[in-house]
């Protein structure tokens, strides 16, 4: 009689520390590798890390580029935990046959409240009033104390008009009665546009005449610099720009030039160029409210978009499918 021999469950690697919960359902389908303590593996560790495994999960901050294709031929799926992928080399990754998802839907919501709390934050100066507050430098009323800029009724403008920006849009135009424009490398279909309330502008016109502008666009090559000092000097000096899509979107060092001169009035950013370091001309401007990469941290849409990148190496090693691939590898590897 012959004795079935065991099948060997695929290896995969959690490169960051995620749930427990969601690890623990990994490991009911894998043998998993887990960073539980959080390291800040540099790609060569990753690499080392993921000998032998058919699956990892990440973050934003790891690359998956054609060096780590080469040097990890058993790789099939790289899940990213975040709807952005700009750390993933899609080309390289298609040439060698590997999927890449991320977590779009579940965070769009979440970060576009965010959106609205750092525009709010920024045009109402609540960080600065904190902090004079918390120096005790709030001695009397004033008429003009920490008088900032309005947001309700004011015209919204948006770069960048995918899930996250129509959430903005809808934020925008519904609740605060605000008129919004936006630019985008494809324009909505009309009915998209209506629910949004929004109208498409080209980008020069949408710098002019937006009170504050909010960038939500993927980042590609193609972006970087998107807004430098020439397309800041387009916006009005009374004007909060908010920052919810990439570092490298934005010239840094053109922005805190921007906001020292008051060539605009303000701004909210959650990511920076190079983060976690940040510009230190930024740091120094009390006209800007500044985030670590939080729009989407809430523990319920982590847990989600932990689970979602689960999901997508459970389904994709266990049964061929993918949940939200960023590609489709015409040859992938088996
Ligand atoms: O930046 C966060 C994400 O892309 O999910």
């Amino acid at each position: 009689m012959d004795i079935p021999t065991p099948t060997a469950r695929a290896a995969v690697l959690v490169a960051r520390r995620i749930f427990p919960e969601t690890l623990a359902r990994l490991r009911q389908h894998f043998d998993v590798d887990s960073n539980d303590a959080d390291e800040d593996w540099g790609q060569e560790e990753l690499i080392r890390r993921l000998q032998g495994k058919t699956g990892v999960l990440l973050t934003g901050t790891q690359r998956v580029d054609a060096a780590l294709l080469t040097a990890c031929p058993r790789l099939r799926i790289a899940a990213n935990m975040t709807v952005g992928y700009n750390n993933f080399d899609v080309a390289a990754m298609d040439a060698a046959g590997v999927v890449g998802t991320n977590t779009p839907d579940v965070l769009t919501e979440t970060t576009a409240d965010f959106g609205m709390a750092l525009l709010l934050a920024a045009a109402r100066r609540v960080t600065e009033a904190e902090r004079f507050l918390r120096a005790g430098q709030w001695t009397r009323w004033t008429v003009d104390l920490m008088a900032g800029a309005e947001v309700h009724g004011t015209t919204l403008g948006i770069l960048g008009m995918g899930r996250i920006g129509q959430a903005i849009a809808r934020r925008g135009a519904h609740g605060f009665g605000m008129r919004v424009l936006y630019h985008n490398r494809r324009r909505l279909d009309a009915a998209t546009e209506q629910a949004c309330r929004a109208t498409y502008v080209d980008k020069a016109t949408l710098l002019r005449e937006a009170d504050h502008l909010m960038l939500v666009l993927p980042y590609t090559p193609e972006n970087h610099h998107t807004i430098g000092a020439a397309d800041l000097a387009l916006m009005k000096p009374t004007a909060v720009l908010v920052n919810l899509a990439r570092g490298g979107i934005v010239d840094d060092a053109a922005l805190a030039e921007a906001l020292r001169q008051r060539r605009i009035a303000a701004a909210g950013l959650d990511v920076f160029e190079g983060e976690p370091h940040v510009h230190p001309g930024l740091l120094q401007v009390p006209n800007v409210v500044l985030t670590p990469h939080i729009a989407s941290a809430t523990l319920r849409t982590r847990r989600a978009m932990a689970d979602l990148a689960a999901d997508n190496l459970i389904a994709y090693l266990t049964e061929g499918r993918v949940l939200t691939p960023v590609n489709r590898p015409p040859q992938p590897r088996t």
